[in-house]
């Protein structure tokens, strides 16, 4: 579980995070999202007692990390610039984590094949590719069996097959009843992928909540015989209309509404599609109304 409650913190005259209250909760993936510098990653750092909040609480498991007993057994992260020393292979790095977190050598190696890199773990990490580093540090912050997990940006450098095997490994990790809080400004990524949304924006939260709730606007889109008339007719029954000069974008109708309407009026109509709202289209519109 992670919380924070009116976290801020500012630098100089910059409120970098500005009473940022969401949670986190077991069992679910929930994903930051926001612009570059909208203050994720000040967040997740302030998380992982990297940085001194200014004001407010960032709790682990009821905790402030630094009071958490044995951290790395209950939180498990990866941040953009990676753990790694070039020069040491990748084996050795996980050894020597693993020391660091109390886990067994036996672990340190199944996680490297867990995560891929079975093959990789004799090179130096300085040779690997930026998908291979975030690899590297899943298999780190996943080292202690920790409860919580926090990643800042792991999209990053991950092709399409390697997000799709992290979107995997992070579903099964919140199935297990672990908590995971994920960043992100890639909206499409995330949403095959998070059940919780919380985005921020210039520092604050605009709008958090399920996704599901969040893109719950369903809009038919509508082509038909004559869209003046259908326009008019949509609206005096409540509707809102809008058109993209190809079809009509309609708001506030059931499809069997809008078809009976088009049937009272006898227009034809050509196409008619419920379309559901995608992420980019509710982070966009929150932008907008700021
Ligand atoms: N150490 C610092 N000193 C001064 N300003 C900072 C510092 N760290 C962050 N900021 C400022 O705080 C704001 C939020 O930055 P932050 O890195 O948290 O954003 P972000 O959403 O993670 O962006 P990105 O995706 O680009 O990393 C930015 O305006 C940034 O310039």
């Amino acid at each position: 579980m992670i919380e924070t409650r009116e976290l801020t913190k500012t630098y100089g005259r910059v409120d970098a995070v500005r009473d940022v209250t969401f949670t986190a909760a077991p069992g679910r993936v929930t994903g930051l999202l926001g612009l570059n510098g909208s203050g994720k990653s000040t967040t997740l750092r302030m998380l992982l007692g990297l940085t001194r909040p200014t004001r407010g609480q960032a709790l682990i498991n009821g905790s402030r990390y630094r009071d958490l007993k044995n951290p790395l057994r209950q939180v498990g992260a990866v941040l953009e610039q990676g753990l790694s020393h070039p020069g040491q292979t990748g084996y050795a790095h996980m050894m020597t984590q693993a020391k660091l977190s109390g886990a067994s050598r036996e672990r340190a190696t199944a996680l490297l094949e867990y995560v891929g890199l079975e093959d990789a773990g004799g090179k130096r990490s300085g040779e690997y590719s930026l998908g291979m580093r975030q690899r590297l540090a899943v298999a780190t912050a996943l080292l202690g069996e920790p409860s919580v997990l926090i990643l800042d940006e792991p999209a990053n450098g991950l092709d399409p097959p390697g997000m799709a095997w992290l979107r995997g490994l992070l579903r099964d990790h919140a199935y297990a009843g672990g908590t995971v809080l994920i960043s992100s400004h890639l909206l499409s990524e995330l949403e095959l992928l998070v059940d919780d949304v919380v985005i921020i924006g210039e520092g604050r939260v605009l709008r958090a909540g399920p996704l599901d709730e969040l893109r719950a606007g369903t809009q038919l889109r509508i082509r038909g015989g004559d869209h003046e008339r259908l326009t008019t007719a949509y609206e005096q029954a409540g509707a809102s209309v809008a058109t993209d000069g190809r079809a009509l974008w309609v708001a506030g109708l059931s499809p069997e509404q809008a078809g009976d309407i088009a049937l009272e009026q006898r227009i034809p109509i050509y196409e008619l599609v419920a379309e559901t709202q995608h992420l980019e289209d509710v982070f966009l519109s929150v932008a907008e109304a700021r």
